[in-house]
């Protein structure tokens, strides 16, 4: 491969340039082994520190063992994983030549399930088999009527392939729907035991469920779980290597088939005849949120799901004695999503709704003020996560070398790279951070300058196609057709009744106790907005000796496949991942859920976020944000419609940040349309501190709505012009917030960062609204409403009193250097003063730009010549 398209593929996974380079003239231009070495380094990076700081020398794989296969990232690529794989790493025996199609441990599962129902397993010799399921076929019960005796029947099965013995109440709920042949809609919180009431049918009856789920990895994820139980499953579409499966599966081998949407519209002619042979339980369509363009995850397939109804109802099946039942199950939707979804998928009018509670009691959500962009940032932000887990090893050794790390990391990344003087004390709110009103909203913060080291980084801040690939987005069911499995198979059931049980406890003395009590052992999840944070952060992690991995899309299969392998098998510690790191992953222990930059939804960040103790267990979900900049929306293909639904969730997710006031749980349960019943959670941030002293902001209100109506008169009479706007320019907040200090002298230091905030307690009062057509994330170019005049015509003594929002609380802590706000804003008007200014900017510029510049690259080296190419951009 050319060394050049070796590079651009390393920086498309999101490797440091500088890194590749290392690697590229330690190994050559060879993808693979550039690959081993670099995710070695994190591996060496970890040794070293478990070890007295010395070097690591030995090649072992990225997490230490490394499939047979690890090294041939072509082979990744190219060859999708099967189930056998995962069936096989899950510690069962291996296919052996003496046996038949399946390997011992699927045709152990299926002749453990078949006996049950008189099914066989299914066998190669292709005569035997259509005779063998012909005589499956016919011995199939058609018998819808499972008695009244059910719920006896499904504890016994319960007990006997899940080991747990009593169904939830909303498992219950969905189960009458279905036996009654009704629709239903599952809104059920994350962990809860959504699949349950899915898989539940297909051993009851002796019909098949067809499932459709959106990702691979889930569907891997399930099926391996299924025969780890003991019921036969398999997952057909693109990932699925084994052609003979999709054959098997349509003539009834199989109780549960997993399908992806895109799959499944292909199928429909053999799933009718299967309706007809062995019959169809049900449909469940999973993750049901993705129907909806209201929704986080919209994909466009789901929404053609409606053929299901019209394919295998009464009226088109005539052997059907009723509609074949569609379930649909999601953990995050709103009340409009629940309203398209059973719109888009044509289910009836009597659709049971089985809503339970989204409240996960268990989990103490926070939200912390962080640039999260350098290395700076994350030993602020990170420094507790390592002494967690240094505490756990070898508290006294670790602890030392963390601080000598931490001195190490300081100085090298000083002398490296001279952006950390920029960002020293993260949590200074800087002038520039507020600044962002200038360039368009898509100025995202996932891709500030001079944070990895790609001198022309800045260049492409604003490019959309840059963007792109830098963040993973998950757009089709191959995105990331990696398994996240339990491999060892030992699943931890006995005894184990759901996150709801052990209880958490609901009276407030009990409660309080939570809020401090320690965390107990298990791994982290650290959610970034980019592949290179995902290199970057678990790099850094790994110099503490913290046994930390990358995760993201572009990372090859090998690595990912191990990555959860090594995450089920409790040997990391944390994963650092995009999005990527999908929907349905069900592991218990998980203790931490770290959101490092804003989510893009409420919907994501919740899903995301419980992830987190599904053992029961106190965990922890912290949101790291910048609170003092506007999120923006990650580049992706929308139409204008769904542009606008995307500002209004990411809009939502920044004001979750923003609340000072309200319980952070309650905040989320009743986004999704719950009454939350307990009056706060005690666990939060909020709760735990308490909402900051209210204020009366009368005199700010009236002022500030003053001139907010004053300039949009002006605006309207199109009379308005002068200080920084053009003639007839709409004022943004901005200007407003000029004008508000030249015109009065109390304010003429203030921050507007703080008359942002206030501006949004306007109109959450509905005093302003947002004047322009298109959506913002908060609020750009107030009006005043009527109300708003109102409150301003009535001359009254009574108070405006508020809690004040983390922007405002965060730009009072951190004043502004200058001394006058408007004496120096003014002087940017003067051109003579603000040419000097901007050759003293560039003077203060240049010594740290010309000392990371490199001279003039050498084109006799890839360094050389991809350095030239990338400043050529
Ligand atoms: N009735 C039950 N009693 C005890 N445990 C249960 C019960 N039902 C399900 N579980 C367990 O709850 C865990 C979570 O189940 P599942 O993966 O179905 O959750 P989910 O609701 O689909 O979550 P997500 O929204 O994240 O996909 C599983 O480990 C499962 O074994
Ligand atoms: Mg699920």
């Amino acid at each position: 491969m050319d060394p050049d398209q070796v590079v651009a593929e390393l920086v498309g996974m999101g490797f440091e340039l500088s890194d590749i380079t290392n690697a590229i003239e330690v190994v050559g231009p060879s993808i693979d082994a550039a690959i081993d070495y670099l995710l070695d380094d994190s591996r060496r990076d970890t040794a070293s520190a478990s070890t007295s700081n010395s070097r690591f020398t030995s090649h072992a794989g990225p997490l230490g063992k490394r499939g047979p296969n690890s090294t041939s990232r072509a082979a990744g690529k190219i060859r999708q994983s099967s189930i056998n794989e995962f069936v096989e790493s899950a510690g069962r025996p291996k296919r052996s030549k003496t046996m038949n199609k399946l390997d011992l441990s699927q045709s152990e599962v299926l002749q453990r399930d078949t006996k049950d129902r008189n099914v066989h397993p299914p066998i190669e010799d292709s005569d035997l088999r259509i005779a063998t399921e012909k005589a499956v076929l016919s011995s199939y019960s058609k018998d819808e009527d499972v008695g009244p005796d059910w719920q006896k029947k499904v504890e016994n099965l319960l007990q006997k392939h899940f080991g747990f013995s009593l169904l939830k109440d909303f498992q219950k709920e969905a189960l009458e729907a279905w036996l009654s042949h009704r629709d239903c809609l599952v809104l059920a919180a994350t962990g809860s035991g959504k699949s349950l009431c899915f898989q539940i049918p297909a051993l009851l009856t002796g019909k098949v469920v067809i499932v459709i789920s959106p990702l691979i990895s889930l569907m891997h994820d399930q099926c391996l779980k299924l025969a780890n139980h003991g019921v036969s499953a398999c997952f057909l579409g693109s990932g699925q290597t084994d052609r003979s499966v999709e054959q098997k599966a349509m003539s009834g081998m199989y109780s549960i088939i997993y399908v992806c949407p895109e799959t499944i519209l292909r199928l429909i002619k053999p799933l009718r005849s299967l309706a007809e042979s062995r019959g169809i339980a049900l449909f469940a369509i999973d993750e049901v949120h993705c129907v909806s363009k209201w929704g986080h995850d919209f994909r466009p397939d789901y929404r053609r799901l409606s053929i299901l109804r019209e394919n295998f109802s009464m009226d088109t099946m005539k052997s059907l004695k009723f509609n074949v039942p569609i379930m649909a199950l999601t953990a995050t939707a709103t009340t409009r999503v629940r309203e398209d979804i059973l719109q888009s998928l044509h289910m009836s009018k009597a659709t049971q709704i089985v809503l339970t509670s989204f409240f996960r009691p268990n989990l103490r959500f926070s939200v912390k003020h962080s640039k999260t962009s350098s290395l700076a940032s994350y030993k602020e932000d990170l420094h507790e996560l390592i002494s967690s887990y240094s505490r756990k090893g070898k508290s006294h050794r670790k602890d030392k070398l963390m601080s000598t790390n931490l001195e190490n990391s300081e100085s090298s990344d000083n002398a490296s790279n001279g952006y950390m003087d920029e960002y020293n004390g993260t949590n200074e709110v800087n002038v520039d951070d507020v600044e962002g009103d200038d360039v368009s909203e898509s100025d995202n913060e996932v891709c500030s300058p001079g944070r990895y080291g790609l001198g022309s980084l800045k260049d492409r801040q604003l490019s959309v196609e840059y963007l792109e690939d830098e963040c993973d987005i998950v757009q089709d069911v191959d995105d990331l057709d990696v398994s996240c499995g339990e491999f060892s198979g030992k699943l931890p059931l006995k005894g184990y009744s759901g996150f709801l049980l052990p209880k958490t406890p609901n009276n407030p003395e009990e409660r309080a106790k939570l809020q401090h009590e320690p965390l107990e052992d298990g791994p982290t999840i650290i959610y970034v907005p980019t592949r290179k944070e995902t290199l970057s952060i678990s790099k850094f992690l790994s110099r503490f000796g913290i046994k930390a991995a990358a995760y993201n899309a572009k990372l090859p299969k090998s690595h990912l496949r191990q990555v959860h392998k090594e995450f089920h098998e409790n040997t990391l510690q944390v994963i650092v991942a995009t999005i990527a790191f999908g929907m349905g992953i069900d592991k218990l222990n998980v203790r931490r859920i770290i959101h490092y930059g804003w989510p893009q939804s409420l919907e994501a960040y919740y899903q995301e976020a419980g992830r987190a103790g599904r053992d029961g267990k106190v965990a922890e979900c912290v949101l790291y944000a910048n609170l003092s900049r506007t999120p923006t929306l990650l580049p992706s293909q929308r139409s204008e419609e769904q542009t606008k639904q995307a500002y209004k969730m990411l809009s939502d997710c920044f004001r979750y940040g923003m609340n000072t006031s309200c319980c952070r749980a309650k905040t989320l349960v009743e986004y999704f349309g719950e009454d939350f019943l307990l009056e706060k959670c005690l666990l939060c941030d909020i709760c735990i501190k308490g909402p900051p002293e209210r204020q009366n902001l009368k005199a700010e209100a009236m002022i500030f709505l003053q001139v907010v109506a004053t300039h949009c008169r002006n605006f309207a009479d199109i009379s308005y012009g002068g200080y920084e706007g053009r003639l007839g320019e709409r004022p943004n907040i901005k200007a407003l917030v000029s004008r508000i200090r030249e015109q009065y002298q109390q304010f003429s230091t203030s921050d507007l960062l703080w008359w942002r905030g206030l501006a949004r307690l306007l109109e959450v009062k509905g005093f302003v609204r947002e004047g322009d057509d298109l959506t913002h994330v908060q609020i750009k170019y107030p009006e005043v409403t009527e109300r708003g005049r109102q409150f301003l015509s009535v001359k009254t003594e009574e108070p405006f009193h508020v809690y004040p929002e983390a922007d405002m609380l965060l730009s009072v802590k951190s004043p502004k250097s200058f001394s006058s706000f408007a004496a120096w804003g003014k002087g940017w008007a003067d051109p003579e003063i603000r040419h000097q200014r901007l050759q003293r900017k560039r003077t203060w510029k240049s010594p740290r730009k010309r000392k990371s510049r490199k001279p003039q690259p050498d084109c006799s080296t890839v360094r050389g010549r991809l350095t030239a190419k990338l400043s050529k951009k």
